[in-house]
């Protein structure tokens, strides 16, 4: 099987083009070919497919071999992977997710896609326990009791998948993995969730660290670079308009009147190999 080594601001995942290769257990190959030490080594795995209802289809599983239903930085590298590889050359395209079909804009260098610009689409305000409430919900935050001494102030945002959003005084005192896992396996997400912890420098520009669902600490977290984006609007700590400051690099984010967020980065291919297992 033939696969495509390709990143978002280092949020790295195996690609197989499934326009010409089959995977029959994805789950299963997803946690072998992510293994930094007996596999490829990536957050996950994301199959590139043909599509009925647009240009391509994307599915993206964990590392743990959970399927998500959406992944911003992953989407950016599907765009450029059927742009580059002439599957589809059409700018903007279309990507059927398991969030619905998103839209994106691409932004060439030498004819090659460097970065791109997602339609996230509408967030949605979700509560603990109560994931999906609408939009209206006038509840923004919620205390999340860890344990007697550890408690943290929430605010959780779907973009299709689930997020907490964490705002803090100081990245350097967290414990992101222990209290990311903690937070990720709550019983209040049925369903885990991903975890970011965030510092405001000013209303137009964040730091943010993530504990994601299902794969860890990653070095970047697109839907959940939109999430802050919103969770920093609906606490008045953010304008709509937000530059994000990830370990692996930086995002542009803009939630805009019509409650469309547009999330844009750059998307990178790094290496093609043949898995043989
Ligand atoms: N890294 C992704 C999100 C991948 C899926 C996530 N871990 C989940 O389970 O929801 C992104 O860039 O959005």
């Amino acid at each position: 099987m033939k696969f495509t080594k390709m990143h978002g601001i280092g949020n790295d995942y195996v690609y197989v083009n499934c326009f010409h290769e089959v995977v029959e257990d994805p789950v299963g190959l997803s946690k072998k070919i992510s293994d930094r030490h007996f596999g490829v080594g990536s957050d996950g795995l994301i199959l590139i497919l043909p599509s009925e209802i647009a240009d391509c289809k994307m599915r993206i599983f964990n590392a743990d071999g959970s399927e998500a239903q959406m992944c911003g930085n992953g989407i950016r590298c599907v765009a450029k992977y059927v742009y580059d590889h002439a599957l589809v050359r059409k700018n903007p395209l279309t990507v059927e997710t398991l969030a619905g079909i998103k839209t994106i804009e691409l932004y060439t260098k030498n004819e090659r896609v460097c970065s791109a610009r997602v339609n996230m689409g509408r967030p949605k305000l979700m509560r603990p326990e109560i994931p999906m409430v609408g939009a209206e919900t006038q509840v923004v935050d919620e205390m999340l009791v860890l344990n007697e001494n550890t408690s943290f102030r929430v605010t959780c945002v779907s973009m299709g998948n689930p997020h907490c959003v964490i705002f803090v005084d100081d990245l350097k005192q967290l414990h992101i993995e222990k209290d990311g896992k903690a937070i990720e396996h709550h019983r209040v997400f049925p369903e885990r969730t991903n975890v970011h912890f965030v510092k405001v420098h000013h209303p137009g520009e964040v730091t943010m660290v993530t504990w994601e669902r299902g794969s860890g600490i990653t070095l970047a977290c697109g839907t959940g670079a939109s999430a802050v984006c919103v969770a920093g609007v609906l606490n008045n700590l953010t304008e709509r308009k937000l530059l994000a400051h990830l370990p692996g690099g930086d995002l542009e984010l803009e939630w805009v009147e019509d409650e469309n967020v547009y999330m844009t980065g750059a998307a990178a291919e790094v290496f093609t190999g043949e898995w043989l297992l």
